[in-house]
């Protein structure tokens, strides 16, 4: 699967955040995109979410055959803000986006990979940012999908628990078609990524 930008313009309150942008992300690696804050990397993923319009271009999907896919993938995110039902626990998030495709037993096992079984069973509400982060980041690689999108996935994460999601995404985005920013570069390598810079 590809996705190209062809000439993507999106203008804010007559702000050009971007200008006839051209860019392509495949499934072949992970696209790591990077640019300083403000550059327009959210926007991007809301625009490839179809949760915002561009002002000018368009985008296209292209499948293996050659497929016209445009309106047609199913995207999994992780956002900026965890988006997690706060009075729910890990499992209840996750089997909100999964429903009866995964047993409770293998959404305990997915998430043992990023958290202590001790957090499994309580309210969201009772957790710590960087373990809420990592709900988050399960939820959407366990959601079914063909392409996942993560802006700043990894914000909060100590630096142990930062590695542990890189291997996990890293391992569970195989196949699909990935595109997360990050503000460090050195994530392009842990997770084995194509950087791209807006
Ligand atoms: N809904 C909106 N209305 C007006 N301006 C907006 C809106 N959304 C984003 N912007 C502006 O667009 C610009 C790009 O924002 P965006 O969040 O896409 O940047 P970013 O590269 O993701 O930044 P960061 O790295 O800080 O997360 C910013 O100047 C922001 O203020």
């Amino acid at each position: 699967m590809i996705i190209r930008l062809n000439d993507l313009t999106k203008i804010y309150n007559s702000q050009r955040i971007l200008d006839h942008l051209n860019l392509s992300f495949t499934d072949e690696a992970p696209c790591c995109l990077m640019g300083p804050s403000g550059s327009g990397k959210t926007t991007l993923l809301r625009i490839l979410l179809g949760l915002e319009r561009p002002d000018g271009g368009s985008y296209s999907i292209t499948g293996e055959n050659g497929s016209d896919l445009t309106g047609s993938v199913r995207f999994a995110a992780v956002f900026q803000e965890d988006r997690l039902c706060e009075a729910f626990t890990p499992v209840e998030n996750i089997q909100m986006v999964t429903g009866r495709a995964l047993s409770g037993e293998r959404i305990r096992g997915e998430l043992s990979r990023l958290l202590p079984p001790e957090c499994f069973d309580r309210p969201v509400w009772t957790m710590s940012g960087g373990m809420k982060r990592r709900t988050a980041i399960c939820r959407a690689v366990l959601a079914r999908s063909q392409a996942l999108l993560m802006d700043e996935p990894f914000t909060g994460l100590d630096e142990y628990n930062r590695r542990l999601a890189i291997r996990y995404i890293r391992e569970k985005a195989a196949g699909r078609l990935l595109i997360l920013t990050t503000h460090q570069e050195e994530d392009v390598e842990l997770i084995g990524g194509r950087l791209v810079r807006l």
